[in-house]
């Protein structure tokens, strides 16, 4: 680093000596210690009401305003005279989005509700989140983002691009909320399966968010979706007259880190040290690097790689149940080496270590990756990526995943490619062959990269594979019984993985959080989920299992010493659970 954005940062307000790394605690705003010849934002707060209290998302209840607070606010004559309860108004907008038989029709009358009355957005999407949860997020999100150019009709979220170096700490205060405790934020460069979509992938983190609310019970207004925009490299975008972003190739290099290092300084500088930044679909090239970098001085996840890891690494603690052994008796193999298959396979190998202390070393021998090139062996170890050379291993070059299946002989498969239709009838044939109940994992979302579908893993193994994928499929009818696939989604971690770090106000992620929460949601799969074949509880009981995987993350954080909300509470299930928060109205009077 050190160009002159740097060295600004460094004799600035970012780093300078007004500035306490807790910003927010006091004189957040520079106000007291301004002179009068410096100017300052005139932050302001007032009540709404009248026709702003309609216009305010946050408080509007539209029909469900009583009489009384019709009379209290200004609203007589601005609503229609019936008074209707929310649970009536639920009732009316599920069967206005049921209606709808296009499936991106559905998610903007969603992104509507929301902008017009998020608390009946929440209740929506939490009392019917098996119908809605594949609307709001993978796979109609995914054909938002590709489509966000035509559909946007309102910013979100924050939009921090290369026009805006040197002056983010500006932008994050133009926000109309201050007290932010969490932000996804993303560069639009690995969205889902589906590559660079640049500025578009604003869906991602604003999809990401409704879930920290819905299925963590973390309030909307402590929640900051962010895309930065470092250009796109996808042609398509940067020709097309409606495109949203900057119309320029990705800056790279230091370019790229330099704002990036500008962004994390003021975001801490901005919300304080306990500020959880989540990182979502970068391209694994800068992904991992960000991680690394930031993990010891901010408190980072990166759901692709960690969040990914912890869902599957549940799942699979979970079907040892279904397929009994321990986890080191297994043989993993991946298609796919990236963000998700090579997070996956280290949680593997840092549970099994813990479990039978042996080393990480020794228990990577049983994972195996394959890549767009073939098998990763030792052969290839120069010219593999960093994240991969753990992963070569000693054997034969092998180059197609079916010969790899055949030669490795693993008990689990794992698709974390992006590519679908790559399980093939081959592949899932040798597995079936090679397993009384093979474990065939889909990852790649959305539906359309999927490795295979829930009927080809049921078909070709003849009922026997144990399947779950990223995003959902519907129980298959195969001869007479019905199979219910489970949806192995990082969707199930991410939301109470962050309410258990808020709530005890941790300062840094540690992996033991991940295997933490990884063992709280495998013992939220029950009996009945198991007789069914699944080995992920189901998505309608996610608030409960939420507050069980926060209280378990948030137990290893005070036990770490990381968390500084002190004294610890007694019984963090309660704790988390009061939380949380609710979508019900509150009464204005
Ligand atoms: N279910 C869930 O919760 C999650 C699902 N995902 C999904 O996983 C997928 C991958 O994400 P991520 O790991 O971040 O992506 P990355 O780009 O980091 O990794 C993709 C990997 O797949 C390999 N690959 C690409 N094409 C092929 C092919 N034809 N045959 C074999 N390998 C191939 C790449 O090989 P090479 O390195 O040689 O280019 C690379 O190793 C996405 O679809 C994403 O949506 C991601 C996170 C969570
Ligand atoms: C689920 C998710 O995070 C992804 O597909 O990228
Ligand atoms: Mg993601």
């Amino acid at each position: 680093m050190g160009d002159s954005t740097l060295k600004e940062m460094k004799n600035g307000d970012l780093e300078g000596e007004n500035s306490g790394v807790a910003g927010g605690v006091e004189d957040m705003y520079g106000e007291d210690r301004a002179t009068q010849d410096q100017p300052i934002t005139p932050w302001a707060i007032s009540v709404a009401s009248g026709h702003t209290l309609l216009r305010d998302p946050r408080h509007n209840k539209g029909t469900a305003f009583t009489e009384k607070e019709r009379d209290a606010h200004y609203l007589r004559g601005l609503l229609p005279p019936v008074v209707l309860s929310q649970e009536l108004q639920e009732k009316k907008m599920i069967q206005n989005i049921r209606n709808y038989e296009v499936p991106l029709q559905k998610y903007m009358a969603m992104m509507d509700l929301q902008e017009r009355n998020e608390r009946l957005f929440y209740k929506l999407l939490i009392d019917n989140v098996d119908e809605l949860l594949p609307i709001v997020y993978t796979p109609v999100v995914g054909e938002a983002c590709q489509k966000y150019g035509s559909i946007f009709r309102r910013p979100q979220g924050l939009y921090i691009s290369l026009k805006e170096k040197g002056r983010i700490l500006e932008v994050l205060k133009n926000w109309p909320e201050k007290s932010i405790q969490v932000i996804v934020v993303t560069d639009g460069e690995r969205i889902l399966g589906l590559g660079d979509l640049g500025c578009q992938g604003m869906g991602i983190p604003v999809g990401k968010l409704a879930l920290y609310t819905a299925l963590g019970g973390v309030r909307p207004s402590v929640c900051l979706p962010i895309t930065i925009d470092v250009g796109t490299n996808n042609q398509k975008l940067l020709d097309d007259e409606f495109y949203i972003g900057l119309k320029q190739k990705r800056a790279t290099g230091q370019e790229y880190a330099e704002l990036m290092e500008e962004f994390m300084s003021a975001v801490k500088q901005n919300y304080g040290e306990k500020i959880l930044i989540q990182f979502e679909d970068f391209a694994n090239h800068n992904a991992f690097e960000l991680l690394s970098r930031y993990r010891t001085s901010h408190l980072v996840f990166n759901d692709d790689i960690q969040g990914t890891a912890s869902v599957v690494l549940a799942g699979l603690i979970a079907s040892l149940k279904l397929v009994g052994g321990t986890l080191s008796d297994h043989t993993f193999l991946f298609l796919g080496a990236g963000e998700a298959g090579t997070g996956i396979a280290e949680l593997i190998a840092l549970e099994i270590s813990k479990k039978t202390h042996t080393s990480v070393e020794e228990n990577r021998k049983k994972i195996w990756l394959v890549d767009s090139k073939g098998l990763i062996v030792s052969s290839r170890r120069e010219s593999l990526q960093h994240f991969k050379k753990p992963w070569a291993h000693e054997h034969e070059p092998v180059k197609s995943l079916l010969d790899a299946v055949k030669a490795i002989k693993p008990t689990v498969l794992i698709g974390t490619s992006g590519v679908g239709k790559t399980f093939t009838k081959d592949v899932v044939e040798a597995m079936a062959s090679l397993n009384e109940k093979p474990l065939i994992l889909a990852l790649s979302n959305p539906t359309s990269q999927a490795e295979c579908t829930a009927e080809e893993a049921y078909a070709w193994s003849e009922g026997r594979a144990i399947f779950a994928s990223g995003s959902p499929f519907d129980p298959v009818d195969y001869n007479g019984k019905v199979y219910v696939p489970g949806q192995a989604n990082n969707a199930y971690i991410f939301p109470g993985f962050g309410l258990g770090i808020i709530m005890s106000g941790t300062i840094r992620v540690h992996d033991d959080m991940l295997l933490a929460a990884s063992e709280a949601l495998a013992a939220q799969v029950t009996e009945e989920n198991y007789e069914k074949g699944l080995i992920y509880p189901p998505f309608t009981s996610i608030r409960k299992i939420s507050a069980n995987i926060a209280a378990k993350v948030a137990a290893k954080s005070y036990e770490l010493g990381l968390a500084s909300r002190l004294p610890r509470p007694k019984d963090l299930v309660k704790y988390a659970e009061s939380c949380m928060y609710s979508p019900n109205y509150r009464s204005y009077l």
